[in-house]
């Protein structure tokens, strides 16, 4: 294997990422060619991985990148770019057209700090084609800076007094790139008159300006990169600005980026586990991508990506597919290859470690939007049969496939209409829900709450004889518009602009197969492409980290325990853990909106494309693990699994709701409407009555 693993904060290149990473980018780029076998290489790969770590924070300014030339499949690639020695660096400024326009870097035994230096100086020969993301380095003068808070909408200023040889200043400015609301200055010695007004003596030094005029010196232990930049990130106000954070993420809206990661991660991880896919599997994947061509609320070219592999595999008559066939159709290059993401995105889904939440919760989320999008006419068991014969066929988690399966043997049939298929699998995911409270697969800041908790949704709450009763019109009507596409939100994924510029370059480089392959089946695709296709590995899994089981104190969950009442009564739970689950989503709020953990873009979990399972994130394994442990609820699971939901017991709900919402709502309307008329009518002859009963009493006192 290469040098570097996918855990090093840098991007392995491969021969179909080379080009496009590094040319035409808006970034410059550093990029090591390297052999893996060359010993000057090996030694010098700790200090480009320190390197990579410490000027992470540049990114997008700039890149740090690697490519192993030793790779046969690169070998035509590093010689395209003129590589003839290794370990090679070279710059690509941004906007670089064409591999000769790499500037060889020649120093590779430099220490860390040189070659710091040197992309500085390299991102300073940028003329008209400056990066966008990269703030001036050129030293500030006078004139700026007396006008600065009137041009730059930020709050605070750091002025960095050096000499002119000095890289202090601009190391600062570009580790608080991705910092807004501050800006970072350099000012050489020599500009005598800011010295003078700040009262500078020493070099290097620095000043914070705020906004309101007033000044004062950095107070740090010692004038000294990591100091500044300690200070300047702790400023209250200072955040991280739009190219690294995922902020805290919204629970009333669903995210783009999760389902589109649900996508790739189904389809490319899960799917390729198997080498050949053959019987029910076949049949499960079919299904699966069916109902994603016919319902998923995609972008446009989400959508005809979707539909192009549900062609595929409908023209797949055989009963065995190889994954390599259809790894050619997910990546081929008639067939919008880039209409997955190469990473996984989480984002209503990230968890606060990286073994939290993630995938499960985006396939959750996926088939609840699913359910919802089909109308009344629709087959009730379409959706949800598709689940479970992906869940069945290819799930990783292999008990949590099994106590789906138990559920669905038990009732799913019993499912009459499209919403009932949308009530039948929000009432089993509050099962799971319910039954994984407290145990160490709850994420402490997303506890695990019956759902939706009455801050997204009041009306789907009641209750009667003290006890918590469900809504489920209300919980029907919710579903139906927190999973419709208006409350599908873009953030964080890659734009199309993106993806479409890959897909041209993928098409050209398939050349002489014209066409866009739009509507054309694609059989003929498999013998030709040569090379090995992105995502090729098999059972891989994201993230460098390995999942751990959270052993936090063990809430009480809050569906009522006693199993005579749930006999009777689904979803209903007691007022007093009721409070509970109250107080817990009040604290999932707070975690929400003011915890003060910005997670960062770079939490996103690259995907390892080759298999190279040993540093796998497989949760499959640790599911295991975590049964092996005992998840201590079961008595809880029996218990829950007995009662049969009650969802279909209300049928004449469902019959009413059947004649659609807008009607509902105009009933609703005018009841609401009657009842003001008859307040209003109360009050009118309530005070006339008064104003009466005063005259009769005139020497009442008046207000
Ligand atoms: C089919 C399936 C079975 C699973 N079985 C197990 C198991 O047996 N054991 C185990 O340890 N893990 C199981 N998991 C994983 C587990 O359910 C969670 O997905 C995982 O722990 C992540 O939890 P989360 O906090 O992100 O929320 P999740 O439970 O994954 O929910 C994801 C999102 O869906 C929404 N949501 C929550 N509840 C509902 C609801 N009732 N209706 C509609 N939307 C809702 C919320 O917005 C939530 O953020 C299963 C997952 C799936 C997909």
């Amino acid at each position: 294997g290469g040098l570097y693993s996918p855990g090093d904060p840098l991007v392995l290149l491969q021969v179909d990422t080379l080009e496009s990473s590094v040319l035409n980018s808006s970034s410059a780029w550093l990029v090591e060619f390297y052999a893996s076998w060359c010993g000057h290489c090996v030694h010098f790969a700790p200090t480009w991985r320190a390197l990579a770590a410490d000027i992470q924070e540049w990114s997008p300014a700039v890149n740090l990148g690697v490519l192993d030339c030793a790779d046969i499949a690169n070998q035509k690639m590093c010689g395209k770019f003129g590589i003839t020695g290794f370990p090679t660096l070279k710059f690509f400024k941004a906007f670089s057209k064409s591999p000769e326009d790499g500037i060889k870097i020649f120093h590779p035994g430099d220490s860390i700090q040189k070659l710091r230096q040197s992309i500085i100086t390299n991102l300073e020969m940028h003329k008209e084609t400056w990066p966008p993301a990269c703030p001036p380095l050129e030293p500030a003068s006078v004139e700026e800076i007396r006008g600065f808070f009137q041009t730059n909408n930020v709050t605070y200023l750091a002025l960095i007094f050096e000499t002119n040889d000095s890289f202090l200043g601009r190391e600062v400015t570009l580790d608080m790139l991705q910092f807004e609301n501050i800006a970072v200055r350099r000012v050489l010695s020599s500009e005598e008159e800011l010295v003078k007004k700040y009262g500078v003596t020493s070099f290097p030094s620095s000043f914070l300006l705020i906004k309101n005029g007033t000044f004062s010196r950095i107070p740090v232990q010692m004038e000294a990169r990591s100091f500044y930049t300690h200070f300047l990130r702790r400023l209250p106000g200072v955040m991280r600005g739009p190219y690294a954070p995922i902020r805290a993420p919204d629970i009333s809206k669903v995210y783009m980026a999760d389902l589109e990661s649900a996508l790739h991660y189904a389809l490319r991880v899960e799917v390729a586990r198997f080498s050949v896919l053959t019987g029910e599997r076949v049949r499960a994947l079919k299904d699966f991508v069916a109902v994603l061509a016919k319902y998923f609320p995609g972008r446009p070219f989400v959508r005809n990506f979707l539909r192009s592999v549900d062609r595929w595999l409908r023209n797949a008559r055989e009963s065995r597919i190889p994954y390599s066939g259809l790894e050619l159709v997910l990546t081929g290059r008639k067939e919008s290859p880039s209409a997955l993401p190469a990473l996984v995105t989480w984002v209503g889904c990230q968890g606060s470690e990286p073994h939290f939440r993630g995938y499960p919760c985006s396939l959750w989320t996926l088939f609840h939007l699913l359910t919802v999008q089909g109308g009344p006419d629709h087959s009730p068991l379409e959706v949800l049969g598709a689940m479970r014969g992906y869940v069945q066929s290819f799930f990783g988690c292999r008990e949590c496939a099994q106590h789906f399966e138990g559920m669905a043997a038990e009732s799913m049939d019993k499912v009459r209409s499209v919403d009932e298929a949308a009530l039948w699998l929000w009432s089993r995911h509050n099962r799971v829900n319910a039954r994984l409270a407290g145990t160490e697969t709850e994420d402490p800041q997303f506890p695990k709450l019956q759902w939706p908790p009455p801050e997204l949704c009041p009306l789907c709450h009641s209750v009667v004889n003290r006890r918590h009763v469900w809504d489920k019109a209300a919980v029907l009507r919710f579903l139906k518009a927190h999973f419709s596409p208006a409350n599908i939100f873009l953030d964080y994924t890659e734009p199309e602009r993106a993806l479409v510029v890959r897909r041209s370059r993928e098409a050209k480089e398939g050349a002489g197969e014209g066409g866009n392959g739009e509507g054309e089946e694609e059989e003929e695709g498999e013998e030709r492409r040569p090379g090995k296709p992105e995502g090729a590995g098999v059972g891989m899994e994201a993230g460098g980290s390995e999942r751990r089981g959270f052993l936090g104190p063990r809430k009480p969950s809050i569906v009522r325990m006693n199993p005579k009442m749930q006999e009777l009564e689904e979803d209903i739970v007691d007022l007093d853990s009721f409070s509970e689950l109250h107080y817990k989503s009040k604290a999932l709020k707070a975690a929400a909106a003011n915890k003060g953990r910005r997670l960062s873009k770079r939490d996103t979990i690259p995907l390892l494309l080759a298999d190279d399972s040993h540093e796998a994130f497989d949760y499959a394994a640790a599911w295991e693990r975590l049964r092996r442990r005992g998840l201590g609820s079961k008595q809880l699971i029996g218990a829950l699994e007995e009662d049969e939901g009650d969802a279909l017991r209300r049928n004449h709900w469902f019959r009413m709701l059947g004649v659609g919402f807008s009607r509902l709502d105009v009933s609703l309307c005018i009841i609401l409407y009657f009842l003001s008329s008859m307040c209003l009518l109360g009050m009118y002859t309530f005070f006339r009555m008064r104003t009466r009963h005063r005259k009769g009493h005139p020497g009442f006192p008046t207000a």
